[in-house]
């Protein structure tokens, strides 16, 4: 069974919500969603800590159901094969070396991308036989990154891209986002930090909790 097609081009995605609300835990954590993003949209997503920013991520990754309303990936692609998610704590943890995940990052996604090449991008080329688990919070994110960069989708759902990077790692961070949308990209991103770090012009959505 093939589960990726062999070659993803970034292709000119567009995601729509109609009405969606979306329980967890028990409770309504928002309700009556409706927007659309197309190639090269940006779109904040804040709120207040628990109010619904990853839950919402997942739903877009199709990982979380709505309870109501729907979700819809135009041009033919399913949410698994059009989005690549960074949520916190990330997935490291594989048992493998920086340079084994991303090789198998590479061979799971049937990339071409040079590892050697996408480790020194990200400054991880020192880090090349440690194991993903023993990474820092900001080297992980570095981590994050790669994987991004090598999964080639045109939906990137980040949860708090910039949170535990140096400033080299914001900029990286932020100019690779920048590279994205100009391709075409969408980036969907939640967080705390104020929302001019990218320069790009943003949608915003505030989370409300629901009554
Ligand atoms: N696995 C889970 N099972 C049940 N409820 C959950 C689960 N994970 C999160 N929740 C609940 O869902 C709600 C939304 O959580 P979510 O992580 O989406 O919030 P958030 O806005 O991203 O918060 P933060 O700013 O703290 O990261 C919270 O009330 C949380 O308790």
């Amino acid at each position: 069974m093939t589960f990726v097609p062999d070659k993803i081009e970034l292709e000119p995605l567009e995601v729509s919500l109609q009405s969606v609300s979306l329980r967890r835990g028990g409770r309504v954590l928002f309700e009556n969603l409706s927007l659309t993003l197309k190639p090269g949209n940006l779109l904040y997503v804040l709120g207040e800590n628990g109010i619904g920013k990853t839950s919402l991520l997942l739903a877009l990754a199709g990982l979380l159901k709505p309870s109501q309303g729907q979700i819809s990936f135009f041009k033919g692609y399913s949410p698994f094969f059009s989005s690549s998610l960074i949520v916190q704590p990330d997935g490291a943890s594989r048992g493998l070396s920086v340079w084994e995940e991303l090789n198998f990052t590479s061979k799971l996604y049937t990339s071409s991308q040079n590892i050697e090449h996408l480790m020194a991008k990200v400054g991880l080329t020192d880090m090349a036989q440690n194991r993903t688990e023993t990474l820092s919070l900001g080297q992980r994110k570095r981590l994050s990154l790669a994987k991004l960069l090598i999964a080639r989708r045109p939906l990137w759902l980040l949860d708090e891209p910039f949170s535990a990077l140096d400033a080299s790692g914001r900029g990286l961070f932020s100019q690779e986002i920048t590279a994205h949308l100009g391709q075409g990209g969408i980036a969907v991103i939640a967080t705390h930090l104020p929302t001019d770090i990218l320069g790009h012009s943003a949608k915003t959505l505030t989370l409300e909790v629901a009554e």
